[in-house]
C-alpha cells in the first residue's frame, strides 16, 4: 500500500514523514520547494504475528509493509498558475491514498504561506485544488469523448456513453465542492473510470500538525465525508520520539500524555479508512501477514499470495486468530473443530489464519 504525504508548503509534511518511518529527512522552517520525493517503507505493527512467531518459531516473520511517499511541490493556488506541478501529479496520482498534512502549530518562525495558521482554510483550500485538478482532467476527456461517442456502435459505443454519463455526473458534483471520494459510482463505472487515477477519489486521512503547547487541548477540526479520516498529531514531539529507544520512547510519551506513537495511530486510521484488513498466513518457514480489501472472498485473497493460487483455488483451511490461540497449536484446534474448510467464496475476516489448497 503507498500512501502519498501532501499539504501546504510548511505545513511539516517531512516532520510528520519522520515521524511515521523513524528517518531523519531534512526539515526546514523556509519550503525547500525541493520536489524530489522521500520515500520509506514502514512495517504493519501487529500483535497477532508475534504470537504466531512463538507458536511457530519460523525462519522468517514478515509484516505487511506501507510505504509514505513525502512529495513538496503543492500550492493553494495552483488552478490560477496553470494547474499542479507534473511532477507533484506524476507521483501523486500512482499512490493509493493521501495523508494530508495540514499545519496547526502557531511559530512565527515558520512562514505560513497565507501569513496566518487556519487548518480549516487550508484543509478546503487543498481539496479545492485536488478537485481542480480533476475538472480539468474531465473537462479534456469529455470534449474528446463527446466527437468520438457519435460515430462509435455497439458495445464501444455502450461503454463510452457509460463513461460519458459518469464523468458529467462526476463533473457536476464538483463544480458543488463535493470530492470525488464522496460520489457515488456503481462497480462498472468504477472500472471504467480507474485508470484516470482522481486525486480527489483517493481515501484521505487529515493529519492535523499541533504543537507540544496543544497537546492537552487539541483543536477540533470538523471534515465528515465518506473514505476520509482525521488523527491529531504533535508532528515536531513525535519525529523526536521515532528517534528514541522503545524504553526512552516509554519515558517521553508518558510525561507528555501520548498514549500510543502517531505512527501506529496513523497506520490504523489508515487501514479503518481504506476498508483494509489482515490475514495471515503460518508455518515452519514463515509467518506473515497480508493486506486485503474487506469483503473479498477466499479465492481472491489467496491471488494476493500468489495467482496460481486462485486460479487453481480448491479450498482454505481457516482459523481464527483467537481459536488458534485458544488450542494452543494447529492440531489442538483441529482437534477442538475450530479450523474450518472454506469455499471461493467466504470472506475473509481481519486476523484469519489461512492455508490454501489449489491445484494448477
Ligand atoms: N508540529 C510542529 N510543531 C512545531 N513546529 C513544527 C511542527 N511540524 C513542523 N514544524 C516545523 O515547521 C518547519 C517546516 O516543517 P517541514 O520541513 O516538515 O515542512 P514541509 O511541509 O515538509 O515543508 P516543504 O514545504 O519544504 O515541503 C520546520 O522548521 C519544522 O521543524
Amino acid at each position: 500500500m503507498k500512501i502519498g504525504i501532501i499539504g501546504l508548503p510548511n505545513s511539516g509534511k517531512t516532520t510528520v514523514f519522520n515521524a511515521l518511518t523513524r528517518n531523519t529527512a531534512e526539515t526546514n522552517a523556509y519550503s525547500s520547494g525541493q520536489i524530489e520525493p522521500n520515500i520509506a517503507m514502514v512495517k504493519v505493527p501487529d500483535e497477532r504475528l508475534d504470537a504466531l512467531a512463538k507458536m511457530y518459531k519460523p525462519k522468517k516473520l514478515t509484516p505487511a509493509d506501507v510505504q509514505y511517499i513525502d512529495v513538496a511541490g503543492m500550492s493553494g493556488n495552483a488552478h490560477e498558475s496553470g494547474g499542479l506541478n507534473p511532477q507533484f501529479l506524476n507521483y501523486i496520482s500512482q499512490v493509493d491514498a493521501l495523508l494530508h498534512v495540514v499545519r496547526a502549530f502557531e511559530d512565527d518562525g515558520v512562514p505560513h504561506p497565507q501569513d496566518s495558521v487556519n487548518a480549516a482554510r487550508d484543509l478546503a483550500s487543498v481539496d479545492m485544488e485536488l478537485m481542480f485538478s480533476d475538472m480539468a482532467i474531465i473537462e479534456r476527456r469529455l470534449s474528446r469523448l463527446r466527437g468520438e461517442v457519435t460515430k462509435m456502435v455497439g458495445k464501444d459505443r455502450e461503454v463510452r456513453l457509460m463513461e460519458l454519463n459518469a464523468l458529467e455526473r462526476l463533473y457536476t458534483g464538483l463544480e458543488q465542492d463535493v470530492p470525488i471520494r464522496a460520489q457515488e459510482l456503481s462497480e462498472e463505472e468504477a472500472k471504467v473510470l480507474r485508470g484516470f487515477q482522481f486525486l480527489s477519489g483517493k481515501p484521505m486521512l487529515v493529519v492535523v500538525n499541533i504543537d507540544e503547547k496543544q497537546l492537552k487541548t487539541p483543536p477540533v477540526l470538523e471534515y465528515d465525508k465518506p473514505k476520509t479520516a482525521i488523527v491529531t498529531l504533535a508532528g515536531k514531539v513525535e519525529a523526536e520520539l521515532a528517534q528514541l529507544e522503545d524504553e526512552d520512547a516509554q519515558m517521553f510519551m508518558d510525561d507528555l500524555g501520548i498514549t500510543e506513537p502517531a505512527r501506529d495511530r496513523v497506520i490504523k486510521a489508515s487501514y479503518t479508512m481504506m476498508g483494509l484488513i489482515s490475514f495471515l498466513t503460518a508455518g515452519d518457514d514463515e509467518v506473515r501477514a497480508w493486506t486485503i480489501r474487506q469483503g473479498i472472498g477466499a479465492a481472491e485473497a489467496a491471488g494476493t499470495i500468489h495467482s496460481d493460487l486462485q486460479r487453481g483455488f480448491i479450498r482454505a483451511e481457516i482459523v481464527a486468530f483467537d481459536d488458534l490461540m485458544k488450542a494452543g497449536d494447529m492440531a489442538a484446534a483441529k482437534k477442538a473443530g475450530t479450523v474450518r474448510l472454506e469455499g471461493k467464496t467466504y470472506v475473509v475476516k481481519d486476523g484469519d489464519i489461512a492455508h490454501f489448497l489449489f491445484n494448477v
